[in-house]
């Protein structure tokens, strides 16, 4: 049986990535806001671009920490920014819908978040994936490492040099992967299905445009950065 053991260096860039991603929090709560009260479809849609406007900003300072991702050739960071966007912002929705609350918050949560205004047929697959994010019970550095290694996907569209987003992105799974081992010693297979999330993730953001237009209200407003970045 290898022992798996994670480098000093290895130590550090997780240290500068969890950091990172922990600085990096959306401002105000958006959970907190949607328990406290119900809003029209109008209100919880301003609210999302709102939350996803900053969390856009949010995603790019974190990405200047990310070391090497300022050495990457600049066409190619706006190529990676903008293909793992709105991933980013489902993997952020759904450990914000994972977060231990009270009993009870959850279900009002997952409530206000159903009765929203996005429209019925995305309404299941998106807690598929919330819940299939929560039942992994991720600790932060690997929810660091997980939107890291997200960011990296070398086949985006318009990256010039794959190559070099490629070995970035092999060393945070090389970490990614020894963390859990280390973190999930009986569950040899979790890091697998951990990647097996980012699969799921892909497939739910790939109808990111028929779901935000198909919100339950006519005249969709966004900002000029999620224009952007959401193809809208
Ligand atoms: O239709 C959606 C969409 C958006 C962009 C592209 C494709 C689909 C689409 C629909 C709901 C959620 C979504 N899932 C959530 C899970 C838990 C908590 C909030 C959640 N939200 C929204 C939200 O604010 N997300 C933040 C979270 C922090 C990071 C930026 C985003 C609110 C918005 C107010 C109304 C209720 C849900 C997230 C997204």
């Amino acid at each position: 049986k290898e022992k798996v053991e994670i480098t000093k260096e290895q130590q550090a860039l997780m240290k500068i990535i969890t950091d990172a991603y922990n600085r990096h929090q959306i401002p105000q709560d958006v959970a907190k806001k949607l328990l406290q009260d119900q809003y029209s479809a109008e209100e919880n849609f301003l609210l999302l671009t709102e939350m996803a406007t900053s969390q856009v900003q949010v995603l790019v300072e974190f990405t200047k920490n990310i070391p090497g991702f300022l050495s990457l050739d600049r066409e190619d960071q706006i190529a990676l920014l903008k293909g793992s966007a709105v991933e980013a912002m489902f993997l952020r929705s759904a450990q914000v819908f994972s977060r231990k609350m009270p009993s009870g918050h959850t279900e009002v949560l997952e409530e206000r978040i159903r009765k929203s205004g996005i429209s019925e047929e995305f309404i299941t697959p998106m807690f598929n994936f919330y819940k299939s994010i929560g039942e992994l019970h991720m600790v932060q550095e690997e929810q660091a490492l997980l939107t890291t290694v997200t960011i990296l996907t070398p086949d985006r569209p318009y990256v010039k040099d794959q190559q070099a987003v490629e070995r970035l992105q092999e060393t945070m799974l090389d970490v990614l992967r020894k963390l859990c081992v280390l973190q999930h010693p009986q569950e040899p297979q979790y890091f697998a299905r951990l990647l097996g999330r980012l699969t799921e993730l892909r497939t739910l953001s790939h109808y990111h445009t028929e779901m935000l237009v198909s919100w339950r209200m006519n005249d969709h407003k966004f900002t000029p950065l999620l224009c952007e970045i959401w193809d809208v």
